[in-house]
């Protein structure tokens, strides 16, 4: 399954705010490896202990993690109890949740939010590849291992975390906070997710992406609202990029045939890169 960590190798600093049932903290782990001591930074996230009964699910999400490797994918050394503490141990990444970094960052390029979602399409590929289903796509679930430095020719370079407690375990308002990213079929059914369900939240990250972190149906806090967003068979505001509103489109299908596979997704990115360009160009001609 995965590789349990004795609690007193690990170090607790900083708490880093909460999840879904979860509490994160900056923290260290320490190993004895032929004879040396290595100290790793780490991100340690507890289970709440009045949330004790989500562990089979907590600990899933860490075993489907470490069952697989890619490097678009959070590395999870492996979990720690101690008491009724349940801590998963994942590695550290610098810069923390792109949802959080989309909305400070505010001149993200087109092509800093294509090369972002390339990538999220790699990994979403891989993980249909491995017949792996997420459930729980965001832009708070993508974390930034490094910014770009345009003068070194450096792009930036995303890992998705772990899709945390799964969401047939959670309340039903929990389940409403996951709109639009949630598929609508899974509103009904949130224990019989699909690999389309994935496509259909990668297309409402990409949004997020496009938005520069606005969440999606931001001024609709009321649930029963959201809920009509599903009943209308509604779209999130189309980018004016229409390319990329087709394939936001194409992925958040209300039918799920019409959700295009991970290798046309690729395909459809890579075609935008090269608009891209092309919109690059006009825009230097005219300005020029
Ligand atoms: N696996 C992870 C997950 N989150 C972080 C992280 C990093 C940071 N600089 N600020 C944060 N604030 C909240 C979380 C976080 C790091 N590693």
């Amino acid at each position: 399954q995965f590789h349990t960590i004795k609690y007193e190798d690990l170090k607790w600093d900083e708490s880093l705010g909460q999840g879904s049932f979860t509490r994160i903290f900056k923290g260290e782990k320490t190993d004895y490896r032929d004879g040396e001591k290595h100290t790793t930074e780490v991100l340690l996230k507890e289970l709440d202990p009045d949330h004790k009964n989500c562990w089979e699910s907590f600990f899933e999400a860490a075993s489907f993690m470490s069952q697989i490797s890619h490097k678009h994918l959070l590395h999870v050394y492996g979990v720690s109890v101690h008491g009724d503490k349940n801590i998963m141990v994942q590695e550290f990444v610098k810069h923390g949740a792109l949802d959080l970094y989309l909305k400070r960052e505010k001149s993200l390029s087109v092509s800093w939010k294509l090369n972002v979602a390339k990538q999220l399409a790699c990994v979403l590929n891989f993980l249909e590849e491995q017949s792996i289903i997420h459930g729980n796509i965001c832009a708070k679930n993508l974390l930034l291992v490094r910014e770009e430095d345009p003068s070194q020719g450096i792009s930036p370079f995303i890992k998705l975390s772990d899709p945390g407690i799964n969401v047939a375990m959670l309340g039903k308002d929990v389940i409403m906070h996951r709109i639009p990213w949630i598929a609508p079929e899974s509103l009904a059914a949130p224990d019989n997710l699909t690999h389309e369900c994935d496509k259909w939240s990668f297309g409402a990250t990409v949004w997020e992406i496009f938005n520069n972190g606005n969440p999606p149906l931001q001024g609709w806090s009321l649930e029963e609202v959201k809920l009509k967003f599903y009943e209308n068979k509604q779209q999130l505001p189309p980018s004016q990029w229409t390319e990329l509103a087709d394939l936001i489109g194409q992925c958040m299908s209300y039918d799920l045939a019409f959700r295009p596979s991970c290798r046309s997704i690729i395909r459809q990115l890579n075609s935008l890169v090269t608009s891209d360009y092309e919109i690059l160009h006009a825009t230097e001609s005219v300005t020029q």
